[in-house]
């Protein structure tokens, strides 16, 4: 099996001269010394080294070959995986994602549908990973598709109305959740194309001076495989998340004469833009020096803006990431692609730590699929204790049942500690899946009411009576949120399972 990457990988992708750059005569400042090779060069001396880089002439297939396929499949291992596209505007972020694709697969066709294509040729048997695995292994694929617009996040999935897609984040005890974000079982390539296409038409794009179609936000395209592999003896659920993320682009203000609307994108972007620096900056010097006292001590400042918040996990965090680094090879954008390669440059040190998701803690998941994770693993927890169980009782009456010995009043206890603890597993699982989903359906509720309580500053505001009229509805509604707020915390500090059937432990150890 493939060893899995501790830092983060970066590769760079130069475009090739756009025809309006060599209409207006520019010349390529952006070189490899050799074509495959992980070295580039810029301005003739400047020189770095990436995990792999891509030329002008590298076409989508190589690119998803060299450095995106082996990550897809490790998501069937149980690793989450993040990749995510960097650049200024222009530069060829959406085209290498594919987050624009139009549900035709050509040459054209960027990362996102050439993985779906390979997780469904997996997930529906045409190829496999682990030939032993092949019986009893069942898949289950849902996706969801979230813009970062002027720090609000829109559900592109919703069915409703532009201003009833916003949607809140939230931080749980299992990691941040996006409460009431659509998550959509898909069970076919062609079905998830379909999705994606759909939900990347509602996307907020914009013609800037360097884009007749740039993308005003940032955007997160995720896949979650839930793979459970059954075998006589027990069961094992994995949980893992791909997401695929197409930022907005970096802009200089001066350089796109923005103004406006554009301009007030163009100061979100950047200052979105700016919070993710500051967190790789940070996580870098971490990476450089990870026994370090600083390091240790070091805050890092994910809190600054909502993008830096929902990539937590991936920078720094738990799971495989590859950094996309698009540049366009132009003199003309020649300082903004020095900025784009310091900026890779320096997301090369962070250390991740990947670790497969097999236990109900994890982060990934809907609150039922975590649930489902958490009743399997009692599940089999229960089987093990029932085998054996069966065999010392088999090797007791094997002894001829002699009552009196020290062996069999031990049997005796044992047999009673796991009636008392088959009893326990039952109530703790039903009190769980309660808990569970009462705290699940007043966050999805949660997640519904909190963008009715924004102001849209688009909308004509009511007035006079009407005004106060909103107001106290508006307040209504804070009280019943507030409410529903503390009814999910609460819920989640009650005891978990694993606290509650800490006994088992002490069982097995016997
Ligand atoms: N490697 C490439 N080969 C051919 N064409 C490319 C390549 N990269 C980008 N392009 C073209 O360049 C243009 C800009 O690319 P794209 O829209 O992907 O940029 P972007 O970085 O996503 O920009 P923004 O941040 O403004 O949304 C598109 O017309 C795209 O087809």
């Amino acid at each position: 099996m493939a060893s899995v990457p501790e830092t983060v990988q970066v590769a760079v992708r130069i475009r090739p001269l756009s025809e309006q750059e060599q209409a207006r005569g520019c010349q390529s400042v952006v070189s490899q010394p050799s074509p495959d090779g992980p070295r580039l060069v810029a301005r003739g001396s400047e020189e770095f080294t990436f995990s792999e880089v891509f030329g002008p002439a590298a076409s989508q297939t190589e690119v998803y070959e060299r450095s995106v396929r082996s990550l897809v499949l490790k998501l069937f291992e149980g690793y989450n995986v993040c990749i995510l596209a960097y650049g200024q505007t222009g530069s060829g972020k959406t085209y290498t994602i594919g987050t624009s694709f139009d549900g035709q697969l050509t040459a054209d066709s960027g990362i996102l549908p050439r993985a779906l294509l390979d997780i469904f040729k997996v997930v529906n048997g045409a190829a496999t990973l682990e030939p032993s695995e092949e019986n009893g292994t069942s898949y289950r694929v849902i996706c969801s598709f979230m813009e970062i617009y002027q720090e609000n996040v829109y559900d592109l999935f919703s069915h409703r109305n532009r201003y009833e897609r916003l949607v809140g984040i939230r931080e749980s005890s299992c990691g941040i959740i996006v409460p009431g974000l659509t998550e959509v079982p898909v069970s076919s390539a062609e079905e998830t194309f379909r999705w994606l296409v759909r939900g990347a038409s509602c996307r907020a794009m914009a013609p800037t001076s360097m884009n007749k179609e740039s993308n005003r936000s940032h955007t997160i395209f995720t896949v979650m495989v839930r793979k459970r592999h059954r075998t006589d003896e027990d069961e094992k659920v994995t949980i893992a998340k791909l997401h695929f993320v197409d930022l907005a682009g970096s802009e200089r203000t001066k350089k796109s004469h923005a103004s406006g609307d554009r301009l007030r994108e163009t100061i979100q972007i950047n200052k979105a833009l700016l919070a993710l620096g500051n967190v790789i900056s940070t996580l870098a010097s971490i990476g450089a020096a990870p026994s370090s006292k600083s390091a240790r001590t070091t805050f890092v400042s994910y809190r600054d803006s909502k993008l830096t918040r929902l990539l937590q996990s991936s920078l720094g965090g738990n799971s495989i990431t590859l950094m996309l680094a698009c540049v366009s090879p132009a003199n003309y954008n020649l300082e903004e692609t020095l900025s784009t390669l310091r900026y890779a440059d320096r997301a090369l040190s962070i250390r991740n730590k990947p670790t497969k998701i097999t236990s109900a803690s994890s982060s990934s998941g809907t609150e039922l699929e975590r649930l489902s994770l958490t009743i399997s693993q009692l599940r089999n927890e229960n089987e093990k204790l029932r085998r054996r169980i069966a065999t010392e009782l088999k090797a007791f009456q094997d002894q001829g049942g002699n009552g009196g010995t020290l062996q069999s009043r031990n049997m005796k206890q044992l047999i009673a500690q796991n009636r008392t603890l088959h009893g326990q597993l039952q109530s703790t699982v039903e009190a769980s899946t309660r808990n569970e989903l009462r705290a699940s359906i007043a966050e999805n509720a949660l997640g519904r009411m909190e963008p009715l309580l924004l102001i849209d500053p688009q909308e004509p505001q009511p007035f006079g009576e009407e005004s106060q009229a909103v107001e106290e509805l508006r307040s209504r509604c804070s009280e019943v949120l507030l409410r529903y707020r503390n009814e999910v915390e609460a819920l989640r500090k009650r005891p978990t399972v694993s606290e509650k059937v800490a006994p088992l432990k002490y069982l097995n150890s016997i």
